[in-house]
């Protein structure tokens, strides 16, 4: 085992959160029960954040930043995992007041692993990550309540090319649901289409200033994006449907009206997945085990070098990031 190791870690600096690579020792990692030798991380809306440090999300510092991990268990005192077992973390505070997945080893409590699901390699479950994991979760909310029908009528995607988009669209197509792709950027309707879209609609449709009730289009929704357009969704979605909403890439704001609630009886299904308990997240995973086509998801994310987190997080706040990055920690 390295004597040292990369990790990218977030410090005050003169009363600012500022991010860098610092080397780190094992005897630096919290005192966790398990230790985890961590191949991928991935680059999240959330991790663009906390990297640039545009966002307020590492609550302790220092704090290493990286919301999800996916890895081999090294050492354990905890009778739940032993060493070798393939592991995956999401959320659970990793990044804001724990320890997350931007380093070569971090120790974890056992209770926030959850096991790699046999069908998928450590590379594709963080090509899934997070935002493919709170994708799932907002399908099965969609599914819950009742909200979407096979064949029946459309199911809108916001932010449908970014990540949690790009897998929900994969989703939801794979049950056969409608589904209709917002995006801004034209250039992704192929990509969009071979995930199994059958529509789209410009961004910009859905950010103008509308009624309260629209004509009724939407059986349900997955909104990443927040803002007017998720207040717009909701104002065109049919008598009983429901939008799960999980985001704010364009706003925290929700400049609405309550009528679509209580004259349309439309639901708005909050998603959270940090703290998910896990029945959640396994029904999540087993969702994106059984439905998420292997050979989409490769066309889904790309792999990316440690070093070029920076970047990486610029690049996906400037919303420049078509599906998902996979960043590969032991390089
Ligand atoms: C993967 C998940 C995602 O991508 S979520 C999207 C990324 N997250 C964000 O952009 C949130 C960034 N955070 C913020 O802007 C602020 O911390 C917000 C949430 C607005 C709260 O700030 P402020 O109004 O100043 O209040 P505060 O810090 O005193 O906290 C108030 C109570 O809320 C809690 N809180 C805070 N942050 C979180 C969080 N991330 N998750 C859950 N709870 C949170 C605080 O603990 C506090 O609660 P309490 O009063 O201690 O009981
Ligand atoms: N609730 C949760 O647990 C949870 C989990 C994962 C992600 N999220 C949130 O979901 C959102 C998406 O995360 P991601 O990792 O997929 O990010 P992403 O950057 O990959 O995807 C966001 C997409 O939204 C688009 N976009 C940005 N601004 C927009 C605007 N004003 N109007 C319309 N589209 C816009 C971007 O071009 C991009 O395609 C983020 O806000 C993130 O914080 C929440």
């Amino acid at each position: 085992m390295a004597e040292t190791f990369n990790a990218f870690v977030i410090e005050d600096v003169d009363g600012k959160p500022k991010g860098g690579f610092k080397q780190l020792t094992l005897a630096d990692l919290p005192d966790n029960d398990v230790l985890v030798e961590v191949a991928y991380s991935t680059v999240n809306y959330k991790d663009g954040l906390a990297v640039s440090g545009k966002g307020r999300i590492a609550r302790k510092l220092p704090m290493v930043a990286g919301i999800d991990l996916a890895g081999t268990v090294v050492e354990s005192r905890s009778p739940a995992w032993k060493p070798g077992d393939k592991v995956v973390a999401n959320g659970w505070g990793l990044s804001e007041t724990q320890w997350g997945g931007y380093t070569r080893f971090q120790r974890l409590k056992p209770e926030w692993l959850t096991r790699l699901p046999d069908v998928f390699s450590l590379e594709e479950a963080m090509g899934i990550g997070t935002a493919g994991y709170t994708a799932a979760l907002c399908v099965d909310a969609l599914e819950k309540w009742g909200a979407v029908q096979p064949g029946g009528k459309e199911v809108l995607v916001t932010g449908a090319a970014g990540g949690v988009g790009s897998v929900a669209v994969a989703l939801l197509a794979k049950r056969g649901y409608p589904v209709v792709a917002s995006t801004g950027r034209p250039e992704t309707h192929e990509y969009l289409r071979s995930l199994g879209a059958g529509g789209f609609i410009d961004r910009a449709a859905l950010q103008e200033k509308g009624a309260p009730l629209q004509k009724e289009r939407w059986a349900g929704g997955v909104d990443s994006v927040g803002g007017q357009t998720l207040v717009n969704a909701l104002s065109q979605t049919v008598w009983g449907g429901a939008i799960a909403a999980c985001g704010l890439a364009g706003s925290s704001d929700l400049p609405g009206t309550v009528l679509p609630h209580i004259l349309r009886s439309v639901a708005l299904l909050g998603v959270d997945s940090v703290m998910a308990p896990p029945d959640r997240r396994d029904a999540a995973w087993t969702r994106l085990a059984r439905d998420l086509d292997k050979d989409l998801l490769k066309t889904m994310y790309e792999v990316q070098p440690f070093e070029a987190l920076p970047d990486l997080a610029s690049r996906i706040l400037a919303g420049r990031i078509r599906g998902r990055v996979v960043v590969d920690v032991r390089g």
